[in-house]
Order: structure tokens, then C-alpha cells, then sequence
């Protein structure tokens, strides 16, 4: 078993030795430090010519947010920094914690997880924060996630004329492949998390979801600061600001790092002089990129959205596993936009509409009788909803039993409905106007 008696999980300043970055952190009680752990990062070039005030900013926020894949194991614990956090660094990782553990905290039944307290003296903030930025991007770094949206946001970029580059955490076959599709150098970033984690979780420790897109993006800033970018962009769409349950007097959203919130807070929090960072597809729901991925077949066969194509050990990946949430999803926003045999073709011949135990995944899709919105990357029900009355009126699909099954009978959408999931949203993003343009034209 776990030792029961850690008091709380001790945060210690990053290091920084040519491109390597070593995040360190020790679980202790009173002076004893009963585990300690390393997490460690090779970037994809040097930050020697950064300003070391945005550099040791960026990096100690990076610190802050990966510490809570310890913290998780000997949860609820408060996080200590003994050196001192800044009123802003302060509220970063509460925040953090508090939002993006929720699902953490939930499926654990440990509601004090989401009042996770920060300790550690205060320190005088630095300076002012990075905010808007200069709202004219003009070298932008594009996070790629193997799956169909940062894809759109690539196409969508490039037809626009800006000058891009691609960046990932950790190989993917599905990342470096749409890479290749594309044509676009790819910056990749190793992220190493301690093994003895695994050894914790093994053993029963405390273990479930994190924000793991507040650990991305501040990897994708630091890249973008050894790379010379002066934007990052992610494609984190409106769709992830919502949440799947309420609890304890939250909102419970596996994808709370991805939504507005949390953009919002990262832009608050980065020092000035850091890149700035937005998400392209914000305005826009993912039916509607869906429907724009369709006309990017160059990619149909690489790209992969299920996430069990992203585990951390290379032997447990698998590609469309056709029997997932996210697999369900991609499958019901893609058919209304592609003939029958394309999306087949997407995924491996097998037709998930068929599959009788796909059944029930859907319907929690479609938010029926209550059901609840799974913990994974997932659309809405009203995105949803649309799709099936799509499909009602496509010529390869609207015959298909799936659609004549009881449990669908009702599932709908009117005329103002469909307009409204295809709307762009306005004033709910914080895009500078060049790259607002490139929305709207998703
Ligand atoms: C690939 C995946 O979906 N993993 C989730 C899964 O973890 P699993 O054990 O099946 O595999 P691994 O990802 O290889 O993780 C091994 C262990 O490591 C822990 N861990 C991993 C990354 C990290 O930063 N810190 C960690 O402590 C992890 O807990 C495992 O014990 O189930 C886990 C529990 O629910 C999830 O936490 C794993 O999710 C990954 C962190 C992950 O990268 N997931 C993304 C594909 C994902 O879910 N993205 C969200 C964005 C959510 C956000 O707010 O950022 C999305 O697309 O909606
Ligand atoms: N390993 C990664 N490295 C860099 N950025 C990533 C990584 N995984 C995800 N991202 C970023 O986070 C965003 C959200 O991830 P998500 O998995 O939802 O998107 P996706 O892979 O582009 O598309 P899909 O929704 O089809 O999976 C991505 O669009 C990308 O910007």
C-alpha cells in the first residue's frame, strides 16, 4: 500500500541544463520525503538567448502544472512551495487543480481535491503578463494531436498564407504522419514522467485523469520561445468549455484544460514577453470541423482521434479502436460529411452503426434519458443530434437500421438548431483579428 501519511507534495524549482528540463517534487511528511520523483523534458532547442524573466516564468508555471500527476497519488494533499509563488502563480495552480482534477477528484470521491490549497510565502509578481499579445501573429507554432482538429487548424492556417510550423509532445505514429501529409517541420518535445509513479499507481495509489493540455501548452510556449514563434496555437473548440456533470458545486469537465477558462488563465498568467497563446478552432463546435475535415481526404488515413492511440507506452497503442466514446463520436460527426465507403475506409472497414453494443455509447452521445456525457473528447449532444438528422436525409446512410432503431426515434433537429451548432461564436474566443478571419472560415 501507499503510505497513508504524506502531509503534502513539495514542488521544487525547476532546473535547466542545456535543453533539458528537470521538474522536481518529493511527497513528504513533516521533514521526511517519503517518495521523491523527477519528471523530465528535452526541448526541441536551447532557451540560452531567452530572457531569463520569461524563461524562469514560463518554466516555473510548466513546474506548477505538471506537479499534479503527484499530487494525484497521495490526493487530497496541498501542493507546497517552499521557495514562494506569486499571487498570480498562486491562482494558476488552484485553479488548475481545483477545474482540472475535477474528473480526478469525482470518479475518486475526494471532493477536497477541488479545493486544493497552494502553500509556500509569497512572492512580488514580476511584472506585468503576456495578455492579447501583439495581435499580429507572424510566426505561428501549431500543436498537432494526431487527430482531425489540429488538422483543420493547419489547412485552414496555410490557406490563409500564414508561415507555420508544427510542434508535438512525445512521437505519435498519427502526429508524425500528418506531419509528413502536410509538409511542415515537426518540433517535438520528449516528456519523461517518473517511473515510480507507475510503480505508486501499480501499488493502488490514487490515479485518474489530468489536465494534461496545461502541461502541453506550456511546452508548446517554451518550444515557441527556443524556436523564435511569436504564437502558439492549439485547437481546442467550443465544445470543450462544457462540462459533463455537476458535483459538489462544480462543474465536473474531463476537458477543462482544453475550454475557454483555462485559455484564459494561461494568457493571464504568462509572463510578458512570452509568445501568445490562442486556439484557433475556439468559435467553432466540432461538427462544424468535422464537416471542414472532410474535405481534407489527404489525411483520412493517418489521422486517428482515439485516444488509445496516445498511451505513454508504445506497446499498449492501438489506432481506431471502433469501441470508444471518442471513436463513437468521430464516427457520428464524420458520416453526414463523407460517402459510406470513406468513412468505413476511415476505420478499418468496420461500420460502428452495425455494431449493436456501440448502442448505448451513442445514446450517452446523444445525452438520452439522462445519460451522462462520458469523460473523454467529446462534442455535445445538440452536435450530436444534428449529425443523426443529417444522416436522416444522406443518400448512403438514411436507410441504414441504426437510424429506424426505437431508441432514435425521437432524435432530431430543427432548422434554428442546425444553425445554431454550425454558428460561429461570436465574441467566444480571444483570437487577434488576422486569426479570427482564418476561423470563420472553418
Ligand atoms: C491516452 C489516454 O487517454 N490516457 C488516459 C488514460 O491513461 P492510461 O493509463 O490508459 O494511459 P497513459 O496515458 O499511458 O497513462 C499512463 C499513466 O500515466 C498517468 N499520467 C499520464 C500523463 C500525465 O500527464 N500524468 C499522469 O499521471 C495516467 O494517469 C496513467 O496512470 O486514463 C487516465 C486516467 O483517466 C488519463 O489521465 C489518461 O489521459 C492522458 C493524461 C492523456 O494524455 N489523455 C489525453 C488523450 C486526453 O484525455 N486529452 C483530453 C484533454 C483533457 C485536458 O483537460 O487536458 C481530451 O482530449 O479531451
Ligand atoms: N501530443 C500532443 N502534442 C502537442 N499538442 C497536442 C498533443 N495532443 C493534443 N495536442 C493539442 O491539443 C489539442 C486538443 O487535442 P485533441 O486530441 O482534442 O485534438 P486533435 O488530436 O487535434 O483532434 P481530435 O479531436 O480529432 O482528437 C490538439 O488539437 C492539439 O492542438
Amino acid at each position: 500500500m501507499v503510505d497513508a501519511g504524506v502531509e503534502a507534495l513539495v514542488c521544487e524549482p525547476p532546473v535547466l541544463e542545456g535543453r533539458t528540463v528537470s521538474l522536481g517534487y518529493a511527497a513528504v511528511a513533516g521533514e521526511r520525503r517519503l517518495h521523491e520523483f523527477t519528471e523530465v523534458v528535452e526541448l526541441p532547442g536551447t532557451l540560452d538567448h531567452v530572457d531569463p524573466a520569461v524563461r524562469d516564468g514560463v518554466l516555473r508555471l510548466l513546474s506548477l502544472a505538471a506537479s499534479l500527476s503527484y499530487a494525484k497519488a497521495f490526493a487530497p494533499v496541498p501542493v507546497a512551495v517552499p521557495g514562494g509563488v506569486t499571487t498570480r502563480e498562486r491562482r494558476f495552480l488552484v485553479e488548475l487543480a481545483g477545474n482540472g482534477l475535477g474528473e480526478f477528484a469525482y470518479v475518486n470521491d475526494l471532493p477536497a481535491v477541488l479545493d486544493t490549497e497552494v502553500l509556500g510565502p509569497e512572492l512580488p509578481e514580476p511584472g506585468p503578463t503576456a495578455g492579447p499579445g501583439p495581435g499580429v501573429p507572424e510566426r505561428l507554432l501549431v500543436a498537432v494531436g494526431g487527430g482531425k482538429d489540429s488538422i483543420v487548424s493547419i489547412e485552414a492556417l496555410r490557406a490563409a498564407g500564414h508561415e507555420i510550423g508544427l510542434f508535438s509532445v512525445n512521437s505519435y505514429a498519427p502526429i508524425e504522419a500528418t506531419a509528413e501529409v502536410a509538409g511542415v517541420a515537426l518540433a517535438t518535445v520528449r516528456r519523461r514522467l517518473d517511473p515510480h509513479l507507475f510503480e505508486l499507481n501499480a501499488a493502488g495509489a490514487p490515479n485518474g485523469h489530468v489536465p494534461v493540455t496545461a502541461v502541453n501548452s506550456l511546452l508548446a510556449v517554451l518550444t515557441a520561445l527556443a524556436l523564435g514563434h511569436d504564437t502558439v496555437v492549439f485547437s481546442n473548440e467550443a465544445s470543450s468549455s462544457f462540462g459533463n456533470v455537476a458535483w459538489h458545486g462544480r462543474t465536473i469537465n474531463h476537458q477543462w484544460s482544453k475550454g475557454l477558462d483555462f485559455e484564459r488563465l494561461l494568457r493571464d498568467s504568462l509572463p510578458a514577453g512570452a509568445p501568445t497563446y490562442v486556439s484557433l478552432l475556439r468559435p467553432v463546435t466540432e461538427l462544424r470541423i468535422a464537416r471542414r475535415f472532410a474535405d481534407h481526404t489527404a489525411y483520412h488515413r493517418v489521422f486517428t482521434s482515439c485516444n488509445r492511440a496516445f498511451k505513454l507506452r508504445e506497446s499498449d497503442r492501438t489506432s481506431w479502436c471502433a469501441d470508444c466514446p471518442k471513436c463513437q463520436f468521430v464516427f457520428l460527426c464524420l458520416a453526414p460529411f463523407l460517402p459510406r465507403e470513406a468513412l468505413l475506409d476511415v476505420f478499418g472497414g468496420r461500420d460502428m452503426f452495425a455494431d449493436g453494443s456501440q448502442l448505448t455509447g451513442f445514446l450517452e452521445l446523444l445525452g438520452t434519458d439522462g445519460l451522462l456525457k462520458p469523460f473523454e473528447c467529446v462534442g455535445e449532444p445538440d452536435e450530436c443530434r444534428v449529425a443523426v438528422s443529417l444522416l436522416r436525409e444522406h443518400p448512403d446512410w438514411r436507410d441504414h437500421p441504426f437510424l429506424a432503431r426505437p431508441e432514435l426515434a425521437g432524435v432530431t433537429a430543427t432548422a434554428a438548431e442546425r444553425d445554431r451548432v454550425f454558428a460561429f461564436r461570436e465574441g467566444e474566443h480571444l483570437l487577434p483579428p488576422a486569426l479570427e478571419t482564418v476561423a470563420r472560415a472553418v
